[in-house]
């Protein structure tokens, strides 16, 4: 029996950081929806191994990787292919993206999903059900979200591994505001309007740290984003267009100027009830 599930990537339409526990991780409060892009894990019944496909394989490990340790937190005996579509390490939630498809997967093959899978990472209960949701707490509070409008992304990564830890240990305050209150069933203009609102407070000291993530939003915004934000802890930038036809060709634009990126022109995933 052979089983596949889709990773889609994460994004942190908004992301701020309200406050720090005593053992250092930050409370958060972010706006998470999914794209059509992502990676894409198979399992199959077999002793425990990984193997690594695609775009992005060569930056990753197939012996230490989040992958195994979804099915060894479960007990599971599976043979593992990982598609390796999005960049590492980009705040667009691949490690744990992954790692929640693999229980999805191990969850159809007969192993029940694991109590706190938040132990895999802070964001894996969010990535374990796709759909747009308000995180709060460090990652395990999950409020659904209105159904959102159809979204046409640019997702752009100038191609550097941003490392987390450092990203949050470089934020200048720690106790930030909460988000606004969520409009109703927000149409395109609406929310955009809302998003404008809202921040993630992790761009300023990424860029800092890595300034080609400045690149990425000002060559969004010279394409014409109606909004440009950084997802996560960085480096991947997303910018929302007002059609499919905008979005490609903003994709296009970027692509010829910028060899090295990762760039490419999705879709918010629809989520389920979705109207
Ligand atoms: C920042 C976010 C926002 O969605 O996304 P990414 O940039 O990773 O995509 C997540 O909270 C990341 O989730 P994840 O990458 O699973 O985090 P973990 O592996 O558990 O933690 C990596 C490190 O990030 C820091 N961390 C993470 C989550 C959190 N709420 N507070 C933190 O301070 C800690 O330093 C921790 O050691
Ligand atoms: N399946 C995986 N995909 C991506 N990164 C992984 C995976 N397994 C382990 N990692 C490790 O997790 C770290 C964080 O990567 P990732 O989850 O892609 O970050 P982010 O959540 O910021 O996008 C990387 O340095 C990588 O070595």
């Amino acid at each position: 029996m052979s089983v596949t599930e889709f990773a889609p990537a994460k994004l942190n339409l908004a992301l701020h950081v309200t406050g720090q526990r005593p053992d250092g991780y930050h409370l958060l409060d972010s706006l998470v929806a999914f794209a059509e892009v992502g990676d894409r894990v198979t399992l199959t019944q077999a002793p425990l191994s990984l193997q690594i496909t695609g775009q992005f394989a060569a930056g990753l490990s197939p012996n230490d990787n989040l992958c195994l340790d979804a099915a060894r937190l479960v007990g599971a005996e599976v043979a593992i292919t990982l598609e390796k579509n999005l960049p590492v390490a980009s705040g667009i939630g691949g490690g744990s993206a992954d790692a929640a498809a693999v229980l999805r997967g191990l969850a159809r093959m007969g192993h029940p999903l694991p109590p706190a899978p938040e132990r895999l990472g802070a964001d894996v209960p969010v990535c374990l059900h796709p759909r747009p949701l308000r995180m709060q707490g460090v990652g395990e509070i999950l409020i659904p979200l209105p159904p959102l409008p159809e979204l046409h992304l640019v997702l752009v990564n100038p191609g550097i591994a941003v490392p987390t830890p450092q990203v949050f240990a470089a934020l200048p305050t720690k106790t930030n505001p909460p988000l606004p209150p969520f409009p109703d069933r927000p149409d395109l203009a609406r929310l955009v309007d809302h998003l404008h609102r809202c921040r993630n407070d992790l761009q300023a000291p990424a860029v800092a740290l890595f300034p080609p993530i400045r690149d990425c939003l000002d060559a969004l915004d010279a394409e014409g984003a109606l909004l440009a934000r950084m997802s996560g802890s960085g480096a991947t930038c997303f910018g929302i267009f007002a059609d499919v036809g905008a979005a490609g060709l903003a994709a296009y634009r970027i692509g010829t100027v910028h060899d090295g990126w990762w760039i490419t022109a999705t879709k918010l995933a629809s989520a389920p009830g979705a109207g």
